[in-house]
């Protein structure tokens, strides 16, 4: 008898064609309130679940006791519960390494974006402000040959590193639990303590994953320690920020502008002060959102889905789970 899989998740059809040649799939494109109570039935025969996001902990893991992998369409994984789920000796899965460029690219845009001010230009041109006598209200600030500190020098902050080291002549520094040998050689990065990093960066990068160590690592003190004239960029998870200290940042002038992709509540409430601000460009959490990156993210999730349920050891298991 096939394995039963819940995808809770819209993936490309290619995907679900893949699964379903080892397993049994039952699709909801998408957990609604009202498609909630079906999930939780099916999910008590699922040996395995496949999607982006959902909370996986120990209250979820009762309903579910044929479970044997959970696989998460994303990199981060702050929604799964790694002691819970391991103690039910169930796997977790991943998808480190295919989106680094897209991400990259994204937080390249958004460095752009903020400090040459581009979706507040746009508007200026579509609203037919541009006349000719434009002067110094529609100038930025340059990226190139600046200093960017990336607090976070994993896959994507390397591939940050790159674009940014390579491509815009810009002078490294980052923070990181480790030293990386890598990055220092190939973008001639220069490890620093937090401290220092903030005080000679342009551009203030926050890339680690969102941990109780890193929830609101960037506060009222890191926010003071940064120059008048940076730009903070936050593509990690809006929790990693006090975003009151944040918002508190900008209106006093304490920083120039922030790049933001993440918040702490996503979708972002609409009176959020971040959003009436014009030195801050927001994106609605689109790091990774191109077709062939969520392509591969899906794919990678669904490679590791089967591997698990093969009995074989996935690619990119997250935990050891007990009786393994
Ligand atoms: N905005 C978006 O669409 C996306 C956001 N993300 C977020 O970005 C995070 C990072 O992704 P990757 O680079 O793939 O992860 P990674 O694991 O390759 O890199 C994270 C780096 O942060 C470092 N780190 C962890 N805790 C730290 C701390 N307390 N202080 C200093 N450094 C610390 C780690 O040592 C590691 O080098 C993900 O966990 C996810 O939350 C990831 C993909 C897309
Ligand atoms: O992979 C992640 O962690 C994301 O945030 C979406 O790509």
């Amino acid at each position: 008898m096939k394995p039963k899989v819940l995808v809770y998740s819209k993936v490309d059809p290619k995907v679900l064609d893949f699964v379903k040649q080892t397993c049994e799939v039952v699709y909801f494109e998408g957990l609604e309130e009202e498609t909630f109570p079906t999930f939780l039935h099916e999910l008590k025969d699922a040996h395995g679940i496949l999607g982006a996001g959902l909370k996986v902990d120990d209250d979820l893991l009762k309903n579910a006791p044929q479970l044997k992998v959970v696989s998460n369409i994303s990199v981060g994984y702050e929604n799964l519960h790694l002691p819970a789920i391991s103690a039910r000796g169930v796997m977790a899965t991943n998808t480190p390494g295919v989106l680094n460029d897209t991400v990259a690219d994204l937080i390249m845009g958004l460095m752009l974006s903020t400090a040459r001010r581009l979706p507040e230009l746009d508007q200026f041109v579509k609203t037919g402000q541009w006349d000719s006598n434009l002067g110094e209200q529609y100038f930025g600030l340059d990226i190139h040959q600046k200093v960017l500190g990336i607090i976070g020098m994993g896959g994507i902050g390397s591939a940050v590193a790159k674009r940014a080291h390579h491509g815009f002549d810009m002078e490294i520094l980052y923070h990181n639990r480790s030293r990386k040998p890598d990055a220092e050689e190939k973008y001639a990065a220069s490890y620093c303590t937090m401290e220092e990093l903030l005080q000679n960066s342009d551009f203030v990068l926050l890339m680690t994953p969102l941990t109780p160590e890193t929830e609101k690592l960037m506060g009222e003190k890191e926010f003071s320690l940064m120059k008048k004239s940076a730009i903070f960029i936050n593509s990690s998870r809006g929790k990693t920020v006090d975003e009151e200290a944040l918002i508190q940042a900008l209106q006093t002038g304490e920083i120039y502008g922030a790049g933001l992709d993440v918040f702490v509540n996503e979708p972002v409430e609409v009176d959020n002060p971040l959003l009436s601000m014009k030195n801050v460009v927001t994106l609605p959490h689109i790091g990774s959102a191109t077709y062939e990156t969520r392509y591969k993210m899906a794919m990678s999730a669904a490679t590791n889905l089967v591997a698990g349920l093969k009995g074989e050891t996935p690619t990119n298991l997250l935990n050891k789970p007990v009786n393994i």
